[in-house]
């Protein structure tokens, strides 16, 4: 059965690719349509090489018999609008953070929790990108070991603030000013991303620790995160710190890391083998290595991890949502 799809936020660099990873993942779609601002409304996009006008996103745009919509146009358009679609018979994965923490919404990464995709009610939220290339590599662990605390640092690229944080890159190493970041992020770290909270968080911290929990469905997981924009153009990288309830061996970790679904091990030190984003960059795995026990605790193990957060990290994670809804309905 084939589905009438459509991508909201067409012309964003997510929204472009939706459409790369839709075409790469050849899913049996009827009819497609694509939908933005009123600003990038009119412009056209190739799809499966045949060209489509973007049209504006109105409150009628789902009066079409639209089966699934991908959006990626900012948390206040899936504010308003995924509702809209929902309530014309559409199921909504939404990029956005505006409906992830909703009860009647589930928080999905489909090689971990594929299983809460049937409970939604309309709405399916995908998770924040430094959240889902974290928990593909702590689900496993979680199952055999429990987890006990999680501390995230994070090494995160400039494309994770669109178009606008990638050419203050570019154009700051040729000396320019910034003008998305609040400072210069050439040969510089910025410990800020998204806004600060009353509690001296960002919202990305806070995006990690909450969202974890509702998708591991452990709400008893001890989190803290800090999250920093680096000189990096694409490729999130994560310095994770676990502490598990149960006892383990390394061997036995790895080998466990080495059969997790969505995972590809890259621990070889003495031949420099370690994750790196221009490696990830342009690839769907998240990459883990620097595979290490923890010494200073009961037991604990240190993990490096990587993976493209425009691929894995937000289009990819919701194709593959949208094809799990489709093999659902083909049962
Ligand atoms: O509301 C917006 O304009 C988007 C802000 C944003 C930029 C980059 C990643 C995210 C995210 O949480 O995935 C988000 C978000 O939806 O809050």
């Amino acid at each position: 059965k084939k589905v009438n799809l459509a991508v909201v936020g067409a012309t964003g660099m997510v929204g472009r690719t939706f459409i790369k990873v839709l075409e790469e993942r050849n899913l049996p779609i009827d009819n497609i349509y694509f939908f933005s601002s009123s600003r990038s409304a009119g412009s056209t996009v190739t799809f499966n090489n045949k060209e489509y006008v973007v049209e504006e996103l109105t409150e009628t745009s789902f009066d079409r018999g639209i089966d699934i919509a991908l959006f990626s146009a900012g948390a206040s358009v899936s504010e308003k609008f995924a509702p809209i679609a929902a309530s014309k018979g559409c199921v909504v994965v939404d990029n956005s953070s505006c409906w992830r923490m909703n009860e009647k919404v589930p928080l999905v990464v489909p090689e971990v929790n594929p299983q809460d995709i049937s409970c939604h009610q309309g709405i399916i939220a995908n998770p924040n990108c430094s959240t889902i290339q974290a928990v593909v590599v702590l689900k496993p662990l979680h199952d055999k070991y429990k987890i006990k605390r999680i501390v995230y640092s994070t090494y995160q690229a400039v494309s994770g603030a669109g178009h606008n944080g990638y050419m203050d890159l570019e154009n700051g190493l040729k000396g320019e000013p910034p003008k998305k970041f609040p400072h210069p992020i050439a040969g510089n770290c910025l410990p800020h991303i998204d806004s600060f909270l009353p509690n001296g968080y960002t919202k990305e911290e806070m995006k990690m620790v909450n969202e974890t929990r509702k998708i591991l469905g452990d709400y008893s997981i001890r989190i803290t995160a800090t999250t920093v924009r680096v000189p990096v153009f694409n490729g999130h990288s994560e310095s994770i710190n676990v502490e598990f309830e149960k006892q383990f061996d390394l061997e036995e970790l790895k080998e466990v890391l080495r059969n997790a679904p969505g995972v590809v091990v890259q621990d070889d030190v003495a031949n420099n083998v370690y994750p790196m984003p221009i490696y990830a960059s342009g690839r769907d795995e998240t990459f883990v290595g620097r595979i290490r026990r923890d010494e200073s605790v009961e037991s604990g193990v240190n993990l490096w991890v990587v993976a493209d957060n425009i691929r894995k990290g937000a289009a990819t994670n919701a194709v593959q949502i949208a094809e799990e809804l489709i093999k659902m309905w083909n049962k």
